[in-house]
């Protein structure tokens, strides 16, 4: 099932089971749901298998960064199984995105392909300890436009700076935005941070939501918050 909601919650859980008990709680018409490297670690293709299933578009968030032809083949295997969206790191450099690009595209595989470009737990002290002496914003227009360069339908961002990428790359190349904080949630690991709607109005195309859902006492009040803050 297709949905108009820009809501896509992670489901960061160490089993199946956990992860399933989630899914059960949710409602494809509302949300997309997120597969990242823990869960997909525990549980391989078979989560993908149960949550479209269920009905749900699933991104596959393995954030590939490898050679050129790696990145091809894995985002292939990973559009064979069915996802909606798969990404890779930008920082893997315009060929890898290209190749990772030109292999969906021979094979006819409609997969949403975006590249991450600076992690929203990162910020410039982290950037400045691994070389980069720019600012995350700066890091990021640069890695975007490149991203957009190679073809890519999008990039993960923080909604900081998704106004600034909306202006650059226009509205229809996504900004999907983790680091998503409702007023009443903890803040956690993460540094470049924005609530829900704030970020919708800055321009972001899809709000990637965890832990203020998912470890709430009351994970469905949580997301009916996040919901009423966005209409
Ligand atoms: O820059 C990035 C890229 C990916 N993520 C992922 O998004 C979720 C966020 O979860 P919260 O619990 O809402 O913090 C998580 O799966 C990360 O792996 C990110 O946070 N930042």
């Amino acid at each position: 099932m297709s949905t108009d909601s820009p809501l896509i919650i992670a489901l960061d859980y160490p089993s199946l089971d956990a992860a399933l008990c989630m899914a059960d709680r949710l409602d494809p018409a509302r949300c997309r749901l997120k597969v990242g490297k823990e869960l997909f670690t525990r549980s391989g293709p078979d989560v993908l298998e149960a949550l479209h299933g269920r009905g749900f578009e699933v991104f596959l968030d393995l954030k590939f960064h490898d050679i050129p032809n790696t990145v091809a083949g894995a985002v292939h295997a990973a559009a064979e199984q069915g996802v909606w969206m798969v990404n890779v790191h930008a920082g893997g450099g315009r060929r890898m995105m290209e190749a990772a690009r030109e292999r969906l595209e021979r094979h006819g595989l409609g997969t949403r392909l975006i590249a991450v470009t600076v992690l929203t737990s990162m910020t410039a002290d982290d950037l400045a300890e691994v070389g980069v002496g720019v600012s995350p914003a700066a890091q990021v227009e640069r890695l975007a436009t490149l991203a957009r360069d190679s073809g890519m339908h999008g990039v993960v961002c923080s909604a900081q700076e998704s106004a600034r990428l909306r202006e650059l790359c226009g509205d229809d190349f996504l900004k999907v935005t983790p680091g998503i904080r409702p007023a009443f949630a903890q803040v956690g690991d993460q540094q470049r941070i924005m609530t829900p709607g704030d970020a919708m109005a800055a321009g972001s195309t899809h709000l990637v939501v965890g832990r203020p859902i998912t470890q709430a006492e009351e994970p469905m009040e949580a997301l009916a918050a996040i919901e009423a803050e966005l209409n």
